[in-house]
């Protein structure tokens, strides 16, 4: 794990809360995000995962409480200007462009953040961008493991290969933190234990930082470097994956509910 001089935290929510009409998905949430860490973020199904995950990315606007990215007050800012700053995302519900080819997916993301703009990235930019363009997207592809596949349709692909191909497509807009939504979901166990180790050496190739929701607890045990978790809208404990997986709290909510 590497941090800034500073040590200043690279994420910082304070009292974060989102209602739902009279449902409080969030409620009054507060933790720090260290520079460099894989961040893991568990609990039951409706804990407020996700919901905490749009908080942060501009997609949900908070009923309450502050954000900060670097420093930076993000509590309200638009999923685009989070997405510029540097936060990128994959989604539970994978959200690829189906009729499109990996290679095309990849590309899309990456002309996103380039002057070239989104449409560009369908009809085509100049040639030294394009092959510029061109090359990142294989090399992404190639470290998912993908590029054989590069001109195959992502409907195509089967859901860990899609989810991989999210991947790629978060890292094409060269973010500082990478926010991970079920990444092993739909993956057999072979390719989970795969991905924790993908994970850090994406974490380590980019300088990530790197959150991730992920409802298979020993893959978060062995992957993050510390975890939070949420029940009911509240988080009930932060701490490094021993002592979480010790606090009474957790293992009455959560893993106690697992074995
Ligand atoms: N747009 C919405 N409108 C109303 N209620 C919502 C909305 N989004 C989420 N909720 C509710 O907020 C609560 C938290 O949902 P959320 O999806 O954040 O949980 P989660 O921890 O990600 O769950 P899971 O593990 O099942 O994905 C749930 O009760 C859910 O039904």
């Amino acid at each position: 794990m590497t941090s800034d001089a500073s040590g200043a935290p690279i994420l910082q929510a304070r009292g974060l809360t989102r209602r739902f009409g009279g449902l409080v998905a969030v409620n009054n949430v507060s933790f720090e995000v260290r520079r460099g860490e894989i961040f893991g973020l568990i609990g039951p199904n409706g804990a407020g995962k996700t919901t905490l995950f749009n908080l942060m990315t501009g997609l949900t606007p908070p009923s309450g409480g502050a954000l900060q990215f670097e420093g930076r007050d993000v509590t309200n800012a638009a999923p685009h200007r989070v997405a510029s700053l540097g936060l990128s995302r994959t989604f539970q519900n994978i959200r690829l462009f189906r009729t499109l080819s990996a290679l095309e997916n990849v590309k899309i993301a990456q002309h996103t953040r380039t002057s070239a703009g989104f449409w560009r990235g369908i009809f085509g930019a100049d040639r030294a961008e394009e092959r510029a363009v061109s090359e990142q997207a294989w090399e992404l592809l190639d470290l998912v493991g993908l590029a054989d596949r590069a001109h195959e349709l992502a409907a195509n692909f089967s859901y860990g290969d899609q989810r991989r191909l999210e991947i790629a497509r978060a890292l094409a807009s060269q973010p500082k933190v990478l926010l991970l939504d079920e990444p092993a979901a739909g993956m057999n166990s072979a390719e989970k234990s795969v991905l924790t180790t993908f994970i850090r050496t994406i974490r380590d190739r980019f300088d990530l930082t790197v959150l991730v929701i992920e409802h298979h607890v020993p893959l978060v045990m062995n992957l993050c470097d510390r975890i939070a978790v949420l029940n009911f809208g509240e988080l009930i404990a932060v701490g490094d994956p021993a002592s979480v997986s010790r606090d009474p709290k957790v293992v009455e909510a959560y893993l106690g509910a697992e074995a």
